[in-house]
Formats: C-alpha cells, sequence, structure tokens
C-alpha cells in the first residue's frame, strides 16, 4: 500500500497546511491536508471544485487531481478561475478502503452531525471549505468517483435533485465532451457531496463516474484523457467554447427506485460481475431484503451501484429507466 505522500506528492499537507506557494500570478493555499485552493490574482467569474477520494480506493480521479496540481505548482497549467481541490479523505486513501468507519458521501448536507467517526468531522469540515471558498455568482463542483462494478456505460454522472428545475445543456455539453455521455436524474434530496453543493451553494454539481476502481498504477490514465483535458479547459480558460446541444450526444436514465438494506439477510439476485445498466425482463427478481422482494417492476427498468454489503439503512441499489432527452426540461 503506497504511503499517503507517495500517491499525492506533497499534498499530503502535514507539511504544507497553512502555508501558501506562489507561481506566476497566482496564490496557492494550502488550507488543510488535501484542501488546496487556487487563487489567480485577477480571477474570472467561475468558482471551481474538482473533489476526489471522497471514496478512498477511487483512484484514478485522485491521480487525475494530483497531476493537474502538480501542473499548477511547476506553472505548466496556469489557472484562470478560482480552483479548489479536495482530497476529501485520505485516510482512506492510505488504508486503500473506500472509507474507514462509514461512507464519507452518506454525511453531507448536515447528516455529518449524526455521529462522530472521522468521517463525520472530515464531511463537516469539507462543507466548511467549500462555503469558504464559493464567492463568485458561476460556481461549479465536480465530485469524481469511480465505480465498483463495469459498466455498460463506462462514464457517467449523476445529476443531483433539481427540486423541479431545468437540466443544463451547457452542463450536459460539457460532461458529453469529458467522455460522460450518461446521465441519471436523481429524483430526490440525498446526503452527497455533489446535492449538498447544489443545495446550499447553487452550484452545478455532479457526482462524476469516470470508470472501475482500481487500484494506483493499475488506471490506464488514457481512458480519462478527454475529462482531463476539459478539467484543464475548465480552469484555464476565461470561456470554454463547447459545441452546440446535440440531445443524440447523451444517454439519460430517469432513477426509478432507491432499495435500501434494512435487513442483515440481504442479498442481490445477481453475479457480481453484471455491469450497472443491466437491464432484466419484467418481474426479475432483482433483491431480497429479509421478508421484501424486489422485482423489476418496469419495462427497460435497469440496475446500477448494486452493493449488498452497505450498512444497514443504507441504499443497496438503484434502478433506473430510459428517459428520452426530449422529455427533459432544458435551460
Ligand atoms: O459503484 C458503486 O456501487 C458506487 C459508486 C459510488 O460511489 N457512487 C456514488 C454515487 C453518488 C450519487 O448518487 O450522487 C455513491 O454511491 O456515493
Ligand atoms: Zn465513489
Amino acid at each position: 500500500m503506497p504511503d499517503l505522500p507517495d500517491v499525492l506528492g506533497p499534498y499530503d499537507g502535514e507539511t504544507l497546511v497553512g502555508k501558501s506557494v506562489r507561481v506566476g500570478a497566482t496564490q496557492i493555499e494550502f488550507w488543510d491536508a488535501g484542501v488546496i485552493a487556487v487563487e489567480p490574482d485577477q480571477p474570472g467569474d467561475k468558482d471551481v471544485i474538482f473533489s476526489c477520494a471522497v471514496h478512498g480506493d477511487e483512484t484514478a480521479p485522485i491521480e487525475i487531481v494530483r497531476d493537474m496540481l502538480t501542473d499548477i505548482l511547476a506553472g505548466k497549467l496556469q489557472v484562470t478561475h478560482r480552483t479548489l481541490f479536495l482530497i476529501a479523505n485520505p485516510a482512506a486513501i492510505v488504508n486503500g478502503t473506500r472509507f474507514i468507519d462509514v461512507n464519507m458521501n452518506r454525511l453531507f448536507s448536515g447528516a455529518h452531525k449524526q455521529g462522530n467517526t472521522p468521517e463525520h468531522r472530515r464531511a463537516a469540515k469539507l462543507e466548511q471549505y467549500v462555503t469558504r471558498f464559493y464567492q463568485q455568482q458561476r460556481r461549479y463542483h465536480y465530485d469524481l468517483h469511480t465505480a465498483i462494478r463495469d459498466s455498460a456505460h463506462e462514464k457517467f454522472a449523476v445529476y443531483p435533485f433539481t427540486h423541479g428545475g431545468p437540466y443544463k445543456m451547457e452542463q450536459l455539453t460539457y460532461l458529453a465532451e469529458c467522455g460522460v455521455d450518461t446521465i441519471l436524474l436523481n429524483q430526490a434530496p440525498t446526503t452527497t457531496f455533489s446535492y449538498y453543493s447544489v443545495r446550499e451553494h447553487q452550484a452545478d454539481a455532479f457526482t462524476v463516474e469516470l470508470g472501475k476502481v482500481r487500484p494506483f498504477g493499475e488506471n490506464d490514465m488514457s481512458r480519462f484523457a478527454d475529462a482531463d483535458a476539459m478539467f484543464r479547459k475548465l480552469i484555464s480558460t476565461t470561456e470554454i467554447d463547447l459545441p452546440a446541444f446535440d440531445s443524440n450526444r447523451h444517454h439519460v436514465y430517469d432513477v426509478s427506485r432507491s432499495i435500501d438494506r434494512t435487513a442483515e439477510d440481504f442479498r442481490l439476485n445477481f453475479a457480481d460481475d453484471v455491469a450497472n445498466f443491466t437491464e432484466f425482463e419484467l418481474g426479475h427478481l432483482l433483491a431480497v431484503d429479509g421478508e421484501n422482494e424486489y422485482t423489476v417492476e418496469q419495462p427497460g427498468e435497469r440496475i446500477i451501484f448494486p452493493n449488498a454489503k452497505v450498512a444497514l439503512g443504507q441504499r443497496a441499489l438503484l434502478t433506473v429507466v430510459p428517459m428520452p432527452v426530449e422529455n427533459l426540461k432544458l435551460v
């Protein structure tokens, strides 16, 4: 298992916390371990957050963030817009696990007040850092992840619940340019990091799934080239020149059901290697939660994020149904 400094370069923060360095016309401040604010002297009108390692074993996003930081510190990537990098759970990275005590991506929007583990405390601090950071009117937050399973759509993003608000064509196009051609529309409030930024800070925020979880050293970084290039473009260009919105580029799925594990004897009725977005026929038994059986209720219903090992009371499976892009309220 690599030590934190090996995987993050100098960004573990123990030596840098409270310090700042100057690179050209940019100040780089180390607010905390894994919390790095990049402040151009004459910033543009966007505030951009990239977070990674909300799940500590999702290594590709950590490498993408590390490489951006390395290039910023070397003066090779010039930042135009204020940018905050959040390496959310360094302890879980060192441990090589999704989390230490609890899943951090269930602890935002105040849910961290329900406990006192290191993850609860870190989630509370991350909220404070986000609040401290956002100043401009145009706010963005891309919370970068990789998924446990293979996926029929390798790259996809969760569009947090908009409370009836429209979906932004510009954001869908930006994500498609990143290679993220598939969007899940969440239809309820959650305690995820991306929903927190949407709800509390009116940011355009997304959970972005960039591929499959792999250990450090096993990521094929060429698979992230488009995303990496667009992330860099976002922070270094005053206004990105995006192509016009094209509905044919996007696969959209509506979240149909969120199935929680409530019983000790929870099981999924399909194999561990069944990929995200796999469709089952109507009536197929998907999961058994104690006395309750969950079967496919709608034609075209597909599974996503299945995980029988989640803690009691947590989401063990989502189901989604395809939605024609034409049905979306777009702006
Ligand atoms: O692959 C999996 O089963 C989990 C991948 C993952 O961490 N997904 C996020 C999605 C967050 C969201 O719904 O916005 C999570 O479960 O936290
Ligand atoms: Zn994740």
